[in-house]
């Protein structure tokens, strides 16, 4: 990562298909934004306007059709072409994600579903354990540290998944509908710890939403329709 003062994520003119011929979809059609470190950004759109497909283009996960991506400064696609060739070690190092649905896998406790992505990103047993502990209780859900995913409330496994997500201080974090399982009282608790995460941590958030309990929580919102901003 290069320029300090650079946008964390800069997204320019991206445009994304899929298919050919008569199958194609015009996902993207051009498609330009920023997000500075610090902001929470929420992003909204009828099903199908592409909000899936933005989100994994910044997590790196899809190429673009055209356009380019910045992720600080760095310039990570352009001209076609992935700029990186380790653009695994990009995502552990740079991005976490957040799903509606927790992802956690239920043969691990909360410590060890949080631990494996540090060890993963390669640190010691030792040093993962550790820091999952921490996160665990930064998250209020230190007193479920060895319940295995089954044993948690919706809430609770929401937030394992978040301490997951924020394991190796990512400094992009890309969320599609955290809130969606949540009733409105957990949904509020989410969202205030994802903006404790923006500020200090200095990340940039992006929260694909319908929810409308959250609108209101965001920096800006972007609103996306047939591929295009509005
Ligand atoms: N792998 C794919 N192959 C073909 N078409 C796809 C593929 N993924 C998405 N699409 C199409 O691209 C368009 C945008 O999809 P995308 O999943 O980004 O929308 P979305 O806004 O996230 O929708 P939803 O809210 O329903 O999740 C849709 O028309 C979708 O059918």
């Amino acid at each position: 990562m290069t320029d300090p003062d650079a946008p964390l994520i800069a997204f320019t003119d991206v445009r994304k298909h899929y298919g050919e011929g008569e199958t194609r979809v015009d996902a993207l059609r051009g498609v330009s934004f920023t997000v500075a470190a610090g902001e929470v950004v929420g992003l909204r759109g009828p099903s199908g306007s592409g909000k899936t497909t933005v989100l994994n283009i910044v997590g790196c996960i899809l190429a673009p059709s055209s356009g380019e991506l910045r992720l600080a400064g760095e310039p990570v696609f352009s001209d076609g072409r992935w700029r990186r060739s380790d653009l695994r070690s990009l995502r552990l190092a740079t991005i976490g994600f957040i799903f509606q649905f927790h992802n956690l896998l239920p043969f691990l406790t909360s410590t060890d579903n949080v631990a494996l992505v540090l060890r993963l990103a390669g640190e010691s047993a030792g040093t993962a354990k550790r820091r999952a502990r921490e996160l665990l209780a930064y998250l209020d859900v230190g007193h479920r540290r060895d319940a295995f995913p089954a044993q948690l409330s919706g809430g609770e496994a929401q937030r394992v998944a978040i301490a997951r997500a924020l394991a190796n201080r990512p400094r992009i974090i890309l969320a599609d509908e955290p809130t969606a399982a949540l009733d409105s009282q957990r949904a509020q608790v989410v969202m205030d710890l994802l903006r404790r995460v923006a500020v200090e941590q200095q990340a940039a958030i992006v929260v694909v939403t319908h929810d409308d309990k959250i609108v209101d929580r965001f920096d800006r919102v972007l609103e996306l329709r047939d591929g295009l901003l509005i």
